[in-house]
């Protein structure tokens, strides 16, 4: 296998290759940028004009898809997938999956569209470079845009794999592309009704792309992932790869949820009034007090059919401490 095909242990040990672009025997190029980043083109004559940006690692600790991509990097390099579009490979933050943490002192995934600018140290910096990166692998016109930044939860879930798509005033949410994850095995997607922080609000809202977060089961760590099914993601993902993905435009199965009302922890007074073990997509009855905060902030379920999302007490004062979702139909979609 070729030596670039191994960028995960490349990053894992926290060295640069020696040889920066490598030739597949099929004359697929391999360029690694950056630790943790590696550019894959196919032949000219074979490029079908998508692009195709696959993250993983924002999370240090989610091994699950960072070792989906070390599968699909291992396929390419020899020889055995073969590409038809631009594929950006990016492991997020390559000292948290070294030392098997979310992050190190800040999250990377509330640093995008321009919060890295307000803040300081190694995840802020990296985060920039993030967006540099998708950035400049996204200028070509003309050519189709997706990312999905896989990701594993901190707790059970009530449904399994699920998506949370992006929101952008004006831009409209794609059928299409929820087809695409229904046939790829997630259960639900959650339809963003707000701008955010996050890597694929910056690539969805600002570089035109279809991104989506994809939450694939519960973070262990590397080895330990044999409860995590992505059978499904990574076949359709070869498909994608390969330009032969059967035509799909089918949602049967596919529960979607609009995004209600995220909840912000604004102290350190935030009390979370939800078991430690809750599983996400938890039903939460109305009127029920879900959390305090200073100033005798209360937020009480005033929606019909809430569920809860990343119920997080212990995130830094200023961020999102759980999502309230509800049921919605596809009526919004193009
Ligand atoms: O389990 C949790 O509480 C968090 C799992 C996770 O890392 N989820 C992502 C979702 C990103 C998004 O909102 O698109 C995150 O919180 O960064
Ligand atoms: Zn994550």
């Amino acid at each position: 296998m070729l030596a670039l095909g191994k960028l995960l242990e490349l990053t894992l040990a926290g060295r640069e290759p020696a040889q920066k672009i490598q030739l597949t025997v099929d004359g697929v190029q391999m360029r690694w940028l950056s630790e943790g980043a590696l550019e894959v083109r196919p032949p000219q004559a074979l490029d079908n004009g998508g692009d195709l940006l696959l993250s993983s690692g924002i999370h240090g600790n989610e091994t699950a898809p960072i070792e989906l991509l070390d599968r699909l990097l291992h396929g390419i390099a020899r020889g055995e997938i073969k590409p038809r579009n631009r594929i950006l490979f990016l492991f997020g933050n390559p000292e948290a999956m070294r030392r098997g943490e979310r992050y190190l002192e800040l999250d990377v995934n509330r640093l995008f569209n321009g919060r890295h600018e307000q803040n300081i140290g190694p995840e802020a910096m990296r985060a920039a470079e993030l967006e540099q990166l998708a950035r400049s692998f996204f200028s070509l016109p003309g050519r189709s845009r997706l990312h999905y930044d896989l990701h594993t939860a901190i707790r059970g879930s009530k449904i399994e794999q699920f998506a949370l798509y992006p929101f952008k005033n004006g831009r409209q949410h794609s059928r299409h592309e929820l087809a695409r994850l229904n046939a790829a095995g997630m259960q639900a997607v959650l339809l963003q009704s707000k701008t955010s922080i996050t890597f694929t609000a910056f690539t969805y809202e600002q570089l035109d792309a279809e991104a989506f977060t994809l939450e694939l089961g519960k973070a262990r760590p590397f080895g330990q992932n044999q409860g995590v099914d992505v059978s499904r993601l990574e076949t359709r993902l070869k498909q994608i790869i390969e330009g032969d993905e059967p035509e799909t435009e089918s949602l049967d199965g596919l529960q979607l949820f609009a995004v209600s009302r995220e909840v912000i922890k604004h102290s350190d007074a935030f009390l979370l009034h939800l078991p430690a073990d809750v599983e996400n997509f938890s039903p939460l009855a109305k009127g029920y007090l879900l959390a305090e905060d200073v100033a005798k902030t209360r937020w009480v379920i005033e929606e019909e059919g809430a569920r809860i999302i990343f119920p997080n007490p212990k995130v830094k004062n200023g961020l999102r401490a759980g999502i309230l979702i509800v049921p919605t139909t596809d009526a919004g979609l193009i």
